[in-house]
């Protein structure tokens, strides 16, 4: 379970995250979606220590991220595909990773077969494509074996193969009462992978809701999407003419 409790964030004048309260609940794949700009990944940073907030409290199963004593056992994160040292092999980051974790060196192999990086764990992470990076960023969040797994943008820069790998692993983690937290702008995908939903517009909660009732009355989910957050988009492109 992840609980945020009036979670707030400003950066200088502007509220990134205003008072955000939502449950992300055990055995479900739950979606975070909102407009370019809408605090997703501030919130994800807030609920992984990364940032502060400034009103407000983000608790992982009852306890706040800096009180963990093994945060990697607990909550399993995919934040940066790029925060690798190019420097270094797969395997050597994660081998690691797992001794600083007090994580038994046998998930090292477990997890580079899941992701299925096996054949390249001896190539240094920086001739790495994105997708093999994303990859290697989901091996280190499954490292641990952790109850709860928050995810930003996971299938960026994968294949249609790896696209569908990543949806069936994240429905599998759920099936096995796993907390499952998952932000993508691909509306089409999110309605495959996921359970419910949380969307967010300028920082503030819109719904907090299933897929299915979210999209009931509207064409599709996007459609759903769309109308909801309409008043909330920051950023909107044009046609060239
Ligand atoms: N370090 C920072 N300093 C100043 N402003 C920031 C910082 N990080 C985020 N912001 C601002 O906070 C707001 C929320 O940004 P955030 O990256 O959390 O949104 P997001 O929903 O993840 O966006 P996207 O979908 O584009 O990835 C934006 O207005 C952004 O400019």
């Amino acid at each position: 379970m992840i609980e945020l409790r009036e979670l707030t964030k400003r950066y200088g004048g502007r509220v990134a995250v205003d008072g955000l309260t939502v449950r992300v609940r055990p055995g479900a794949v739950t979606g975070f979606l909102g407009p370019n700009g809408s605090g997703k990944s501030t919130t994800m940073r807030m609920i992984l220590g990364l940032d502060a907030p400034d009103h407000g409290e983000a608790l992982i199963g009852g306890v706040r991220y800096a009180d963990l004593t093994w945060p990697l056992k607990t909550v399993g994160a995919l934040l940066d595909p790029g925060a690798f040292h190019p420097g270094r092999s797969g395997r050597a980051h994660l081998t690691a990773l797992a001794a600083s974790n007090d994580i038994p060196g046998s998930r090292v192999e477990r997890v580079l077969r899941v992701v299925g990086l096996s054949d390249a764990a001896a190539r240094r992470t920086g001739t790495y494509s994105l997708g093999m990076r994303q990859r290697l960023g989901v091996a280190v969040a499954l490292l641990g074996d952790p109850d709860v797994l928050m995810l930003d943008e996971p299938v960026n820069g994968l294949d249609p193969e790896g696209i569908r790998w990543i949806r069936d692993l994240l429905r599998g983690l759920a099936a096995e009462g796993r907390t499952v937290f998952v932000s993508s702008h691909l509306i089409a995908e999110m309605a495959l992978t996921a359970d419910r939903l949380v969307v967010v517009g300028q920082g503030r909660l819109l719904a907090e809701t299933t897929v299915t009732a979210l999209a009931a009355g509207h064409d599709d989910l996007e459609d759903a999407f769309l109308r909801l957050t309409s008043q909330t988009t920051d950023y909107r492109g044009t046609d060239v003419s």
